[in-house]
């Protein structure tokens, strides 16, 4: 196969986020190659040696995965094209034979942690937390006598020759996580009505009320947003970016027109794609705020600079 059939993922084999990416019906023809971490996977699609990559960005218990945003802030832009959901319960595999009572050291992707904190206090509260850099590469740990245990995938037992003694933990009902397919900067995904618009800002200078005017951006164009993240830029104590994902594609004109706001107001604007929501819920669309009325409103302004402004004021929603 060649690198434009190919798709990296947080490997090694076995990973919650292969599971994620088997789900993706392109996978079937794709050549799928597990990479050892985040940055890994993502630059070999930047060096054009994978078509795409697929990584974990978020989960429902503790928020953005850092490693994953803070990528996609830097370095040579990529573009997000599909989001994946995934619900997640894990196994403590060990090896064969391992009694619960004998574990003294278990690892797991720095993620799952939270994930199982509240099952770790009250089943091994003297075990010894060491992160891994995916579950899975903590079950090879396992297999090779570093650790213990390893919180896992059920499924990754059997391909490290691990047994799972104790299988759905998870502290949270409803855990998921959600992973994104990002590929080299290109036209993005169709719309399909019920999407997802990323981007990473950069404010000009701190002053009070910057994040507020990000928000009054969205928010005075009637678009709902679905994760902000503040991170450190790098360059000094008190300097962040913003990571956003809002409702909607960026030609729906709501969401064109926030982003053209933001374009205005920041320094730097890093449009990470528009994309297909996992869970197809459409987007309610404010009375004033839909294509019809942003472009009733664009033809009145171009009837008042004709001196002919006849139906001043009213919109397609007045109608
Ligand atoms: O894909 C995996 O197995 C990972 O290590 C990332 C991860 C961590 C926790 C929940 C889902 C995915």
């Amino acid at each position: 196969m060649t690198a434009a059939s190919r798709y990296t993922y947080l490997g090694p084999e076995g990973t919650f986020t292969e599971a994620a990416l088997r789900t993706l019906p392109e996978a079937a023809t794709r050549e799928l190659v597990p990479m050892i971490s985040v940055p890994a996977a993502l630059d070999a699609v930047r060096s054009g040696e994978a078509a795409g990559a697929l990584v974990p960005i978020e989960n429902s218990v503790e928020g953005g995965v850092l490693a994953t945003v803070d990528e996609l802030a830097s370095g040579q832009p990529l573009m997000i094209y599909r989001e994946v959901l995934l619900p997640i319960a894990f196994a403590l595999l060990v090896r064969p034979g391992t009694a619960i009572e004998s574990i003294k050291t278990v690892t797991g992707h720095p993620v799952a942690q939270p994930q199982v904190r509240d099952w770790l206090k009250r089943f091994l509260p003297d075990a010894q937390w060491e992160s891994a850099a995916s579950n899975a590469d903590g079950a090879r740990l396992v297999q090779e006598g570093r650790y213990d245990a390893a919180f896992a995938g059920e499924f990754a037992a059997a391909i490290y020759g691990l047994e799972p003694l104790v299988t759905d933990i998870h502290d949270a009902h409803n855990a998921t996580t959600r992973f994104v397919l990002v590929g080299r900067p290109a036209r993005p995904a169709a719309r399909t009505g019920a999407d997802k618009t990323s981007v990473v800002l950069w404010l000009r200078a701190d002053h009070p009320g910057a994040l507020l005017d990000v928000l009054q951006e969205y928010a005075a164009r009637g678009v709902n947003l679905t994760r902000i993240e503040s991170r450190p830029t790098g360059k000094g104590i008190g300097q962040y970016c913003f990571s956003v994902d809002c409702e909607g594609h960026v030609s729906d004109r709501r969401v064109g027109e926030a982003l053209m706001g933001l374009r205005r107001l920041c320094s730097d604007v890093r449009y990470l794609g528009s994309y297909p929501r996992a869970d197809h819920v459409e987007p309610a669309v404010r009375s004033g705020t839909t294509d019809e009325d942003f472009l009733a409103a664009a033809d009145w302004l171009t009837r008042c600079l004709d001196g002919r402004p006849d139906e001043t004021g009213r919109t397609a929603t007045d109608r």
